[in-house]
């Protein structure tokens, strides 16, 4: 798939008079496939909001490049489109927050026609898309509400509707669910994945809840001071992540990784190996252990298993410790592969290493 959003070496320092320049963003690149649902996680502070803002140009950025559905926003220092084109692009691109910011005085009917005041719309057109955009998020009897009268998860599925109005391709999500409850979280998240599945929406969630992310998201960037310290596919970065705040995020992997530094890798013996197996509960349903023990007559023992809920897919993680001779233990990873299962050895240079 091609890039929807492209951010090259980009970086935002804010400079006030004689205060300490603050280097919120520095040399950040990502990319963001059409149809992505990119969470980009990170502590209080790490630049996350700072980064989704330079997409839409809300925030300049000091250096880099901003592409944007194949138009170049930003370049060489400086703006690179018409103000006009500016306000059609930022039109398509979508924003929800913690806040929900909804205008209170408002019915919810006319928060989401708010979105829609610059169009060429007559009343009826406005009425009906209105209906529609809020039928999508299952509040069309609330029309008549007022924000306050809703509950926090109704209000953010008020504050979708109108961010969905001007039919965007992209979808920017800034903490929009750090203010719910467990519930309202994942009801909003579920509905953020049906309309990236319907719409074919591209959605960038900013959050520093990693369960949000592995609810939801294809693919993942962290944060931390201002840079990108790791990214990639969810499944790869939460299953192997390298980098110690990944770790950190990905709480799942924190049981596996106690449970090894409980086993004295240092003790191995010459006809022992130590693997990470990972594979999709879903397609592999035979026992690997039995298999390998079928199969090459090596002896395992499972140190840990575990299965996550990555995006849809369950996900088994398991640490083997298998016993052979060398020509055996060379077959192990073979024979996994062939099983549509990844493996990786894990040897005394640390548990994470490919
Ligand atoms: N307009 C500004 N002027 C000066 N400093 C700023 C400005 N906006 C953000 N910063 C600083 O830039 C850094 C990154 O802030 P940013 O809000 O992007 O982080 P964040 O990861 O989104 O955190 P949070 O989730 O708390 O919003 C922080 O140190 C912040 O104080």
């Amino acid at each position: 798939m091609a890039d929807i959003i492209s951010l090259d070496h980009l970086s935002v320092t804010f400079q006030q008079d004689k205060e300490p320049a603050v280097h919120a963003v520095s040399d950040v690149t990502l990319h963001v496939e059409k149809g992505d649902i990119f969470g980009v996680v990170g502590y209080s502070g790490a630049g996350k909001s700072t980064l989704v803002r330079t997409i839409n140009l809300l925030q300049k950025p000091t250096q880099g490049t901003v592409k944007v559905a194949g138009k170049v926003l930003f370049a060489d220092g400086q703006q690179q489109i018409a103000k006009k084109d500016l306000q059609a692009t930022r039109r398509n691109i979508g924003m929800i927050f913690q806040h929900f910011n909804l205008l209170n005085e408002n019915t919810v009917q006319d928060n989401v026609i708010f979105a829609l005041k610059h169009s060429d719309l007559s009343d009826d057109e406005l009425e009906n898309k209105s209906l529609k955009l809020l039928d999508m998020v299952g509040l069309k009897d609330k029309a008549q509400a007022y924000p306050v009268q809703l509950s926090g998860g109704e209000q953010q599925r008020v504050a979708i509707a109108r961010a969905l109005a001007n039919d965007p391709e992209i979808l920017i999500s800034d903490e929009a669910t750090s203010a719910l409850d467990p519930r309202n979280t994942n009801q909003i998240l579920d509905l953020l994945k049906d309309l990236n599945n319907k719409l074919g929406l591209t959605i960038v969630l900013i959050t520093h809840e990693m369960d949000a992310v592995k609810r939801v998201a294809n693919k993942i960037a962290v944060m931390q001071k201002g840079q990108i310290i790791e990214q990639g596919n969810l499944r790869d970065v939460y299953l192997r992540p390298k980098k110690e705040l990944t770790r950190q995020f990905v709480g799942g992997s924190l049981a596996a990784m106690e449970t090894l530094k409980a086993f004295n890798l240092g003790a191995l013996a010459p006809n022992e190996q130590l693997f990470q197996v990972v594979f999709s509960a879903a397609n592999v349903t035979k026992s690997v252990i039995l298999d390998l023990y079928k199969q090459l007559h090596v002896d395992v023992s499972m140190l840990y298993g575990n299965i996550e809920v990555l995006g849809n897919e369950p996900v088994g993680t398991m640490f083997i410790l298998v016993k052979g001779d060398p020509d055996q233990l060379n077959q192990v990873q073979t024979l996994l592969k062939g099983e549509n299962v990844e493996v990786t050895k894990i040897d005394d240079r640390g548990i994470w290493n490919d």
